[in-house]
């Protein structure tokens, strides 16, 4: 159905007849700005040691952070909100956002068998164990099985991407939170939409909403291990040898005091 809007878009297209001009649609839009694969540049003539293998994913999240933020900046709602809440919400979900989509390339690449950081740095039993931290790889798989459980749909794990940059807030709210609010509400529509194009009929349709929305809040409690982890090992980056490139030392640096004093408040879909 053509609304108000759409309908004064309409353009003449050859004698007579008129074609509908509509403008795209979200999912359309979110596959458009998806970055690329990145690569990590490992280098594998060296051993796999554990300092050697956090380095890469250190300069693989680096690079990885750069299409981030230029993602953000293209998406669809977000050049609305104060740049300060910008930062803030690039600030407190870079984590979730870079393992949400590790998961996703993990299933598409290799049915969450691995964990396909990039192209030529792949995480089979050994590396998990040589990283020193196998129980968040091992967590992080099981989030890519149930993608493949799932069969999760690229436009469902759009919308829910953008559903994770938008769940972690400071506790005295945003700068423009009623701004941020009404983005959030039309990407939960946008997954609503993206569901109900996975499923046959309203039933199928809500139960597979629950079991998404579930999925994002599992993703929560698991990167706030990884957060852990990433902290304990930023500050010890010296005695354990391990690099972390500039772009992360600002957003950890500047990210630990206010998850540390308790600053910050992840949005949940279902209660504990
Ligand atoms: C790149 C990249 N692709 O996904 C992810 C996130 O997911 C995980 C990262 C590690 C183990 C897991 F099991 C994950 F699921 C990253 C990534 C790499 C490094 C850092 C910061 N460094 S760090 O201190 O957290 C650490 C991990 C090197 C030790 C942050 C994100």
């Amino acid at each position: 159905e053509l609304n108000a809007s759409a309908a004064n878009a309409l353009v003449p297209h050859g004698p007579g007849g008129i074609t509908p001009f509509l403008p795209p649609s979200i999912c359309s839009v979110l596959e458009l700005i998806e970055p690329e694969e990145v690569y990590s540049g490992y280098d594998n003539t060296q051993p796999d040691t554990t300092d050697h293998l956090l380095s890469s994913l250190n300069r693989l999240a680096g690079k990885q952070m750069v299409r981030m933020v230029k993602w953000a900046k293209v998406l669809p709602g977000f050049r609305g909100l104060p740049i300060e809440d910008q930062i803030t919400l690039i600030q407190y979900s870079w984590m979730c956002l870079s393992s949400f989509c590790l998961s996703w390339r993990s299933y598409k690449h290799t049915n969450g068998q691995m964990l396909y950081f990039a192209p030529d740095l792949i995480f089979n039993e050994d590396r998990m164990q040589q990283s020193a931290m196998y129980d968040l790889c091992l967590g992080m798989r099981q989030v890519s099985q149930e993608f493949l459980r799932l069969q999760l749909s690229y436009d469902e794990f759009l919308s829910m991407k953008v559903l994770l940059l938008l769940s972690t807030v400071p506790k005295e709210g945003l700068k423009n939170q009623a701004a941020f609010e009404e983005m959030r509400v039309n990407y939960i529509k946008e997954l609503r939409r993206s569901v109900g194009k996975a499923t046959n009929n309203s039933g199928q349709t809500w139960q597979r909403f629950f079991q998404l929305t579930k999925l994002l809040d599992a993703m929560h409690d698991l990167v706030g291990n990884l957060l852990d982890f990433c902290f304990y090992t930023f500050r010890e980056s010296r005695a354990l040898k391990v690099e972390f490139p500039e772009m992360l030392v600002e957003i950890i640096s500047d990210q630990i005091p206010k998850v540390e004093s308790g600053l910050t408040h992840t949005i949940y879909f279902h209660k504990k």
